[in-house]
């Protein structure tokens, strides 16, 4: 049911229940009580006055702001996730926006990846749209394909990460922007082999992983549709493979708030809410820094 090893090494494969997350918690909650506690629980927030034990690193985690950061009370902490949606359509002038904000931070480091709504990120996306006459958004056809071209690069103030990583205060991050098919936006993909692929990209040893949507059962409840919208191999390779210890997404804006299975920490950081009003305040969470050896 979605992981084999061989060699020692597991290998994740697509879950018989991929295509239909609600019923794959149902039937992994009653057969396995995969998703029960004592384990599974929902975790407080740490308070912003909390003082930072002796030996950690303290991450602040946004996600989903869409061009709304005017007025979010940014709390102290040393490295900035931002788990994509910074935008409504990756318009360069909404990106140029969101990197002055980062720019005005006062974080030692600041990385952030791509969500759906950054859709000249995706240059698949693009291209298609292109042949299509750009008839599903307006505004985003008024662009020149030189206006977008080099959108990534209007990010400079901070690390940007689409399927890679870097290594910040001894922690190995790894970012990566995709999710389940909905209504065609960008970095969209099938459920199943065509999100698996990616998340094989992942590799062991991560620490900390970001990505756009939720795994299956974390933080992934879409109240007004009484479905669970999370990714079951984003799940199965978070728990079966990698194994971060925090793993940090958006997407599900109804989904805020913070989560563990006992080893890994899930935090939905999803700034704005379902009628996206920026109203969810930034998580803080501390990690132990890695030892050295
Ligand atoms: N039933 C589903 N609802 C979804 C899914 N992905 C997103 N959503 C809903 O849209 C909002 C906002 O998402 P955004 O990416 O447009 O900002 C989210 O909070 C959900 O209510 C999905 O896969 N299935
Ligand atoms: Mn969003
Ligand atoms: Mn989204």
């Amino acid at each position: 049911n979605g992981g084999r090893m061989a060699h020692g090494k597991v290998t994740i494969t697509v879950d018989e229940y991929s295509s239909n997350p609600t019923q794959a918690f149902t039937h992994y909650n009653i057969n396995q009580s995969r998703f029960q506690p004592p384990h599974v629980h929902m975790v407080d927030p740490i308070p912003y006055d909390t003082p930072k034990p002796a030996g950690h690193t303290r991450f602040v985690c946004v996600s989903d702001t869409h061009s709304r950061t005017d007025g979010i009370q940014m709390p102290y902490g040393d490295v900035l996730l931002h788990m994509g949606d910074f935008t409504e359509l990756g318009l360069p002038s909404e990106v140029k926006k969101f990197n002055d904000w980062l720019g005005g931070l006062p974080y030692e480091f600041k990385v952030v990846i791509a969500g759906n709504h950054e859709l000249t990120f995706d240059k698949d996306f693009m291209a298609e749209l292109v042949k299509q006459d750009y008839y599903r958004f307006p505004s985003v056809s008024k662009l020149k394909p030189e206006d977008f071209d080099n959108v990534q690069s209007l990010l400079t103030n901070c690390v940007y990460l689409q399927d890679s990583d870097v290594t910040i205060k001894g922690f190995r991050i790894y970012g990566t922007p995709w999710s389940p098919w909905f209504n065609g936006w960008g970095f969209n993909l099938p459920r199943g082999q065509s999100l698996l692929d990616k998340w094989n990209l992942i590799p062991e040893g991560v620490d900390i992983l970001m990505t756009h949507g939720p795994p299956l059962g974390f933080r992934d409840w879409v109240p007004k549709e009484l479905q669970r919208v999370g990714c079951v191999e984003l799940l199965n390779t978070v728990q079966k493979r990698v194994r971060p210890k925090l793993h940090a997404f958006g997407h599900i804006h109804e989904g805020y708030g913070i989560m563990t299975d006992g080893y890994t920490s899930f935090v939905n950081a999803s700034t704005c809410t379902i009628s996206y009003q920026p109203t969810n305040p930034p998580i803080v969470f501390d990690l132990p820094n890695p030892s050295s050896s």
